[in-house]
C-alpha cells in the first residue's frame, strides 16, 4: 500500500493553478492514487467566455482525466471550483468561500503563476510575488493545515551557477517592491525594471526569486517546503506518455522546427538540457507535501526537480533525437523541410536568421501576394523569431543544482511509493521521452491523426524536389551572372566546356575504335 496515497486519502486540498499545465497532471494523479480524497478546492477564474463549471467540465472530459473516471466515478462532486482572482490583492474570493477555506484546508498546492518571460514588472510581482503573500496569509488562519507546498522554479536563481536547495537573497526586499509597484507608474517601473532583475534575464526569473524571499519570510509557524522544477515537459509515463497542452518550454520551438520555420537557433550543443516531464515534477510535489506534513521539518526545505545531474540530456542531442523523431512522426502541411542546426555565435545566427528564416518568409508573402491572397509569414517568423531570442539564455548555459534533500526524499519513500510516485529521473530514456514527446505535440497540440502521416511524408517529398529545384535554379543564375560579369568566370567556363568535349569526344573515338 503507497504510503503517500494513504496520506492524502480523507483530506481537503487546495490548489492553485489547477487549470495550467501542472496544476492538471497534479490533480489528475490525486485523483488517480488517492479517489478518496475528501476535496480538491481549485482558486480559478473564468476564462475565454467560460465559466468555472465550463472549465472544470472541460478539464474533467478531456483525454489527460480518461483513466481517473474509471477509479474516481464521483471526480466532478470531488472538485470545488472557487472564484479567485490572484491579479486582485485580497485574491477577490467570497466571504463564504474564505471561511469554508480557511476552516477546511489540510495541504495547499501553490502552483499558479505568470511564466511569461515578458510580462510587465507590476503584473508579474502581483502574480509571483503578492499572490503568494497573500496565500500564506491565509495558510496561517488554517488550523488544520498540514504544510503548504509552493512550486518555484530551477531558474530563480539563474544569475548563479551552481545553486543549492537554500534560498538566495534579492538585493531589494519583496516588501519594498510589492509597496513601489503600488505608487510607481508603469513608465518608471519600466525604467528600473533592468537595474531590478540585474543580472536575471527577466521578469519572470526575477519575481519568482522575490516569491521564494516572500516564503521565507511570511512562514511563521507553517509547514512550508518548495519545489523548484527545471524545464517543465510532456508527461514521461502517467497518465500516458507525451501528454502535453501549452507551448512554453521546448513544445513551441518543437512546432516551428517541426513545421520547418525553424532553421536555426542560437545554442550550445553541449549545454546540458534539463528538461523535467511534468509527471515527475507532479510525483515529487505529491511526496513532498507527504513528507513535509508528517516529518515536520525544522526548517523549509527546497526541492530541486532537475535532471541534469542524474541523467544529463544535451541540446545539441536532444536537437538531434527531435530530428530524427520528425523522420517517422512529421508533422503536416509544413512550410520547409524540418531541418535545424545550433548556431554558436551571433554572426551567424544574424546570417541564418536573414537566410533560412526572413528570406523564405519573404518570398513565401510575395507569392502569396501573386495569387492574391493576405501577406502572412512575415509577421510570423518576426514574433517566432522574438520567441526564440527570449529562449536563448537558456539553451547556451548550464547549471548545477544540488539535489540532496531530493535524494533524501527518494530514499525516505517505500518501495510501493518509488514506484507509484517514481520521480527517479535516472531511469528516463531520453530517445523514448524525445519521440513521446514529438508525438504527443502532434496528437495533443496540433491535433493531428497519425492516420495523415503518408500524406504529410508526400508533402515532405514534394517540398524536397521544390528545394533542389529551386537550388539548382539559383546556381544556374549566379552562374549565368557571373559569366556575364567576370572574364576569368568565362575562362573557367570555356575550360570547363572544353574539357566535357574533349572527354566525350575521346569516349566516343574509343567506342568506335572497339567496334
Ligand atoms: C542537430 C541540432 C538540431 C537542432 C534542432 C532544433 C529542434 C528544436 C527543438 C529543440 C528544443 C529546444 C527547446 C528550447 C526551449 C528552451 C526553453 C527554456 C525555458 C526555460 C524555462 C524556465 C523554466 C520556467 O520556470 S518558465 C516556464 C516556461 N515559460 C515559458 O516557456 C514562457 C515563454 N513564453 C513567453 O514568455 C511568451 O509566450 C513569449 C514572450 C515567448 C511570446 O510572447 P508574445 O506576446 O509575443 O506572444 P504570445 O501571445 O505569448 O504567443 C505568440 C505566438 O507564439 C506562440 N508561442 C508562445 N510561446 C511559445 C514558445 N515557447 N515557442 C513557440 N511559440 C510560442 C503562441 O502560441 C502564439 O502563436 P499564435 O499562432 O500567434 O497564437
Ligand atoms: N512550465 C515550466 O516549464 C515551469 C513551470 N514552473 C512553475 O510551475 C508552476 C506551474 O506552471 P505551469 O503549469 O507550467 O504554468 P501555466 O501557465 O500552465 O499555469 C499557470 C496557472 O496559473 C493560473 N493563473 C495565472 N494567473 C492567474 C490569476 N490572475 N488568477 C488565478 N489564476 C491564475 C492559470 O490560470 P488560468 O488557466 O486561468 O490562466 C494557470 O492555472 C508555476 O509556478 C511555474 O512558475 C517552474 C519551472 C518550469
Amino acid at each position: 500500500m503507497s504510503m503517500i496515497a494513504a496520506f492524502y486519502s480523507g483530506k481537503s486540498i487546495l490548489i492553485t493553478g489547477a487549470t495550467g499545465f501542472l496544476g492538471k497532471v497534479l490533480m489528475e494523479k490525486l485523483f488517480r492514487t488517492s479517489p478518496d480524497l475528501k476535496v480538491i478546492y481549485i482558486l480559478m477564474r473564468p476564462k475565454s467566455g467560460q465559466t468555472l463549471q465550463q472549465r472544470v467540465f472541460q478539464i474533467l472530459n478531456s483525454k489527460l482525466f480518461e483513466k481517473v473516471k474509471d477509479v474516481c466515478p464521483n471526480v466532478h462532486e470531488k472538485i470545488r471550483a472557487i472564484y479567485a482572482d490572484l491579479n486582485q490583492n485580497d485574491l477577490a474570493i467570497s466571504k463564504e468561500d474564505m471561511q469554508e477555506l480557511l476552516s477546511c484546508t489540510n495541504i495547499v498546492f501553490h502552483c499558479a503563476a505568470t511564466v511569461r518571460f515578458d510580462d510587465h514588472l507590476r503584473h508579474a510581482v502581483q502574480l509571483n510575488v503578492t499572490a503568494t503573500q497573500q496565500l500564506l496569509l491565509m495558510a496561517s488562519q488554517m488550523p488544520k493545515l498540514e504544510a503548504f507546498i509552493h512550486i518555484s522554479t530551477a531558474f530563480s536563481n539563474c544569475n548563479l551557477k551552481h545553486i543549492d536547495e537554500v534560498i538566495y537573497p534579492c538585493p531589494v526586499e519583496p516588501k519594498k517592491i510589492i509597496d513601489s509597484m503600488e505608487w510607481l507608474d508603469d513608465a518608471i517601473i519600466d525604467e528600473i525594471t533592468p537595474k531590478l532583475i540585474g543580472d536575471r534575464p527577466n521578469t519572470y526569473t526575477y519575481t519568482k526569486a522575490l516569491g521564494e524571499m516572500v516564503v521565507q519570510q511570511e512562514s511563521r509557524n507553517l509547514n512550508i517546503a518548495i519545489v523548484r522544477p527545471s524545464i517543465v515537459g510532456a508527461t514521461w509515463q502517467e497518465p500516458f506518455p507525451g501528454w502535453v497542452d501549452n507551448l512554453n518550454g521546448p513544445s513551441g520551438l518543437i512546432i516551428a522546427a517541426g513545421k520547418g520555420f525553424l532553421r536555426a537557433i542560437r545554442g550550445t550543443p553541449k549545454a546540458v538540457a534539463d528538461l523535467i516531464p511534468v509527471d515527475t515534477v507532479a510525483n515529487l510535489t505529491l511526496a513532498v507535501g507527504w513528507y513535509t506534513a508528517v516529518n515536520r521539518p525544522k526548517s523549509t526545505l527546497i526541492y530541486h526537480c532537475t535532471s541534469g545531474n542524474f541523467n544529463p540530456c544535451y541540446w545539441g542531442k536532444m536537437g538531434f533525437q527531435v530530428l530524427a523523431a520528425f523522420e517517422k512522426i512529421p508533422f503536416e502541411r509544413a512550410f520547409r523541410r524540418p531541418y535545424a542546426d545550433f548556431t554558436t555565435n551571433t554572426i551567424t545566427t544574424q546570417y541564418w536568421n536573414a537566410v533560412s528564416h526572413r528570406a523564405p518568409a519573404i518570398i513565401y508573402d510575395f507569392y502569396l501576394r501573386l495569387t492574391g491572397r493576405k501577406p502572412r509569414m512575415t509577421k510570423l517568423m518576426n514574433r517566432l523569431l522574438r520567441t526564440v531570442s527570449m529562449l536563448e539564455y537558456f539553451l547556451n548555459r548550464s547549471w548545477e543544482w544540488s539535489t540532496y534533500n531530493t535524494e533524501m526524499l527518494m530514499s525516505e519513500l517505500s518501495p510501493e511509493d518509488q514506484r507509484v510516485f517514481n520521480f527517479d529521473v535516472r531511469q528516463l530514456n531520453w530517445l523514448e521521452y524525445i519521440e513521446n514527446y514529438v508525438l504527443g505535440v502532434k496528437k495533443y497540440l496540433l491535433k493531428e491523426d497519425m492516420a495523415g502521416v503518408p500524406k504529410a511524408k508526400q508533402h515532405l517529398k514534394r517540398l524536397r524536389n521544390i528545394h533542389y529545384l529551386f537550388n539548382t535554379a539559383l546556381l544556374l543564375i549566379a552562374w549565368r551572372l557571373l559569366i556575364a560579369r567576370s572574364q576569368m568566370a568565362r575562362n573557367v567556363w570555356l575550360f570547363i566546356v572544353s574539357f566535357c568535349y574533349k572527354f566525350l569526344s575521346y569516349f566516343r573515338a574509343s567506342g568506335t575504335l572497339k567496334v
